[in-house]
C-alpha cells in the first residue's frame, strides 16, 4: 500500500520551552481517512501545521508521498490542502470572489479554473445570492462550508483538516462529513483530520491515532481499538487510555 504520510520521531519545542511533541511517529496510507484524536494541548494542531509546511519541527522527519516536507515544502504544497480550525475568510470579498481567488492561484487553464469554480460553488451549498454577498456577513457554518468546499474541489492528494466540524450544528456537521467521505471514495483523496468528536471519528475514519502529551499512545481501526480495550465505543477507549482527560 502506498504511504501518504510518514511522520518519524517528531519533536517540537516552542520558544518559551513548551515541549508539544515528544517523539511522535505515525503513518497514513494512500486512500484512507486517518483521525488524530487527543485532549486539548496534546499536539494535534502542532502536528498538522508541521505536515502542512507551516511550522518546522525541532527534530524528526516527515514525508508526504515520499517527498520531504522540510527540504521540499513547495512540492508538498502542490499535493496538499489544509483547512485550519480557525480558518478565516477575506471579510470584504464575496463568497464567489474567494473561490475565484483560489482558482487563480491553483489552476493555469481557464477551463480548469471554471470547472473548479462551478464545483466549489455547488459543493458549498450556498445559493447564488449568498455567494454574491461579502463573506464577512456569513454565519460560522456558511464560512466553514465555503472553505471545505474549496479544499475538496482543489482535489488535493492529501487533505489535512483540523477539527473540520468544530462549532457546527448537527445538520451542518453531518453534511460536511458526508462530503468528506464522498470525496475520499470518489476522488481517492486521502484525509488526515483531528477531532474531539468520537462519533465523527468513528463515522469517518479507517484508522485512528490517539495522541496524548505529544506521543502516540494507541493506533488502529475503531473496531480494533474497541476490541483491544474491551470498550463499547471510542469514548470509552479514550477514557481507558488517558484516564478520563477530556478529548
Ligand atoms: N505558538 C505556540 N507557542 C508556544 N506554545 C504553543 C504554541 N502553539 C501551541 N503551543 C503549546 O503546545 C502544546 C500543544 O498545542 P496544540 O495546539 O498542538 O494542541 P492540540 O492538541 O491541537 O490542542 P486543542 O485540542 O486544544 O486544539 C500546548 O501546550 C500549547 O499550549
Amino acid at each position: 500500500m502506498e504511504t501518504a504520510v510518514r511522520a518519524e520521531n517528531l519533536h517540537k519545542v516552542y520558544p518559551g520551552g513548551v515541549h508539544a511533541l515528544r517523539g511522535l511517529s505515525f503513518t497514513v496510507f494512500d486512500g484512507e481517512i486517518y483521525g488524530l484524536v487527543g485532549p486539548n494541548g496534546s499536539g494535534k494542531t502542532t502536528t498538522l501545521r508541521i505536515l502542512a509546511t507551516l511550522l518546522r519541527p525541532t527534530s524528526g522527519k516527515v514525508l508526504i508521498y515520499n517527498i520531504d516536507v522540510l527540504s521540499e515544502p513547495a512540492k508538498v504544497r502542490s499535493l496538499i490542502a489544509y483547512l485550519p480550525e480557525d480558518a478565516g475568510v477575506y471579510r470584504r470579498l464575496k463568497g464567489i470572489e474567494i473561490i475565484e481567488l483560489f482558482a487563480k492561484t491553483r489552476f493555469k487553464s481557464s477551463r480548469d479554473r471554471e470547472a473548479f469554480i462551478d464545483e466549489a460553488a455547488r459543493l458549498s451549498g450556498l445559493s447564488w445570492e449568498e455567494l454574491e454577498r461579502p463573506a464577512g456577513g456569513y454565519s460560522k457554518g456558511m464560512k466553514r462550508r465555503l472553505l471545505l468546499a474549496i479544499t475538496l474541489a482543489l482535489r488535493p492528494r492529501l487533505l489535512i483538516l483540523d477539527e473540520p466540524t468544530s462549532g457546527l450544528d448537527v445538520m451542518q456537521s453531518m453534511r460536511m462529513r458526508r462530503m468528506i467521505l464522498r470525496y475520499n471514495r470518489e476522488h481517492n483523496i486521502t484525509v488526515l483530520l483531528s477531532s474531539h468528536n468520537m462519533l465523527e471519528v468513528e463515522f469517518l475514519c479507517n484508522r485512528v491515532g490517539i495522541i496524548y502529551g505529544g506521543r502516540l499512545l494507541a493506533e488502529g481501526s475503531p473496531r480494533e481499538l474497541k476490541e483491544k480495550f474491551s470498550a463499547e465505543n471510542l469514548e470509552q477507549v479514550f477514557e481507558k487510555i488517558t484516564g478520563g482527560v477530556n478529548a
